[in-house]
């Protein structure tokens, strides 16, 4: 697989959408968020995902949000890529969000699969993902693929040779799948221009394993937090030192671990990633409902494991 100019090979931050104490969006603080992953080496956004509750906001919200961010991300010097996930039960206003993506300048967009009347056959998918993709020619298409939030479980490199004389600007997938075997498989399905897809891994804590198979770009929400310590993993990585990268993917896996151990069933970590967020300088408030933000006992608990994994010495450098 050769390096292509148009291809990831990055780390993309899923961002959270702040929130203030009464639940509404609070966009004004996504400008010091958005300094503070620039400021941290980001160079690419995921809005509107799972991290940012997509699916728990309006429409109208949605493309605020997105707007917001490419605004930001247009002004000189605060330059980044805009990703923007439009899926969620409603195919008209996913239709709308993806129109609206492109209007607005986003870099590519991503969707989710119908969420209550799931599809029931990898044909159906592919129809739904056409449907949508079309609504926005010119930018490029990610299938937003997370079985285990969504149920939906195709096996993906059947979607994609499947996608392929059939959605023209699908790019790939944001693979949210621990499968790796499956993973390497669509890595290495070619699309109609017999090039491979672009395949952006999803599950932060298991990134170096990723790599080692052909991933060469990510989407997560801890990259949205501890940057570096992802950067510095794909350096080691790069260079060979695999003890070295290892070491990083432990701090990765350890804040994960810790994060999900204030998690609820609803949101998995993301209430108590959320909390570490404002924790380490971006006021990104509580999570929508059906979350529920941490109470103050748990906050105090989190913050005593945080510091069991020595958190705050490394969060910012990455070591
Ligand atoms: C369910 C969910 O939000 N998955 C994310 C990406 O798709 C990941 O970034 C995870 O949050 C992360 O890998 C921790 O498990
Ligand atoms: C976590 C992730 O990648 C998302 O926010 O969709």
């Amino acid at each position: 697989m050769s390096k292509r100019a148009d291809r990831v090979e990055d780390f993309i931050a899923a961002t959270f959408t702040p929130m203030k104490e009464n639940g509404d969006v609070n966009l004004e603080a996504i400008d010091k968020y958005q300094q503070f992953l620039l400021d941290q080496g980001i160079n690419y956004v995921y809005v509107n995902g799972s991290t940012g509750e997509g699916t728990s906001l309006t429409t109208s919200e949605r493309k605020s949000i997105t707007e917001q961010w490419i605004t930001l991300s247009r002004k000189p010097g605060r330059e980044m890529k805009v990703f923007v996930q439009v899926g969620g039960t409603n195919f008209r206003e996913t239709l709308e969000l993806a129109e609206h993506a492109a209007e607005v300048g986003a870099d590519a967009f991503s969707a989710l699969p119908p969420l209550y009347f799931v599809p029931a056959t990898v044909d159906e998918l592919v129809e739904y993902c056409r449907q949508v993709a079309e609504k926005a020619p010119s930018i490029p298409f990610y299938y937003y693929h997370i079985p285990e939030r969504t149920n939906v479980r195709f096996d993906m490199e059947q979607f994609l040779i499947k996608s392929r004389n059939v959605i023209s600007n699908l790019r790939g997938i944001k693979f949210s799948s621990k499968d790796l075997y499956e993973g390497s498989r669509c890595l290495r399905t070619l699309n109609s221009k017999g090039e491979n897809y672009e395949l952006l891994f999803g599950s932060d804590e298991q990134i170096i394993s990723a790599f080692a198979i052909g991933f060469k770009g990510a989407i997560g929400t801890t990259y949205s937090i501890v940057p570096r310590v992802y950067q510095k993993l794909k350096k080691a990585f790069d260079a060979g030192h695999m003890n070295e990268a290892a070491s990083y993917q432990y701090k990765s896996a350890d804040f994960v671990k810790v994060c999900f151990e204030f998690g609820s069933v609803t949101g998995g970590l993301l209430p108590a990633v959320k909390f570490v967020l404002s924790q380490i300088g971006v006021d990104a408030g509580p999570p929508r409902y059906p979350m529920k933000p941490l109470d103050e006992s748990s906050k105090q608990k989190l913050m005593d494991r945080l510091n069991d994994i020595k958190f705050f010495d490394w969060h910012s450098k990455g070591d």
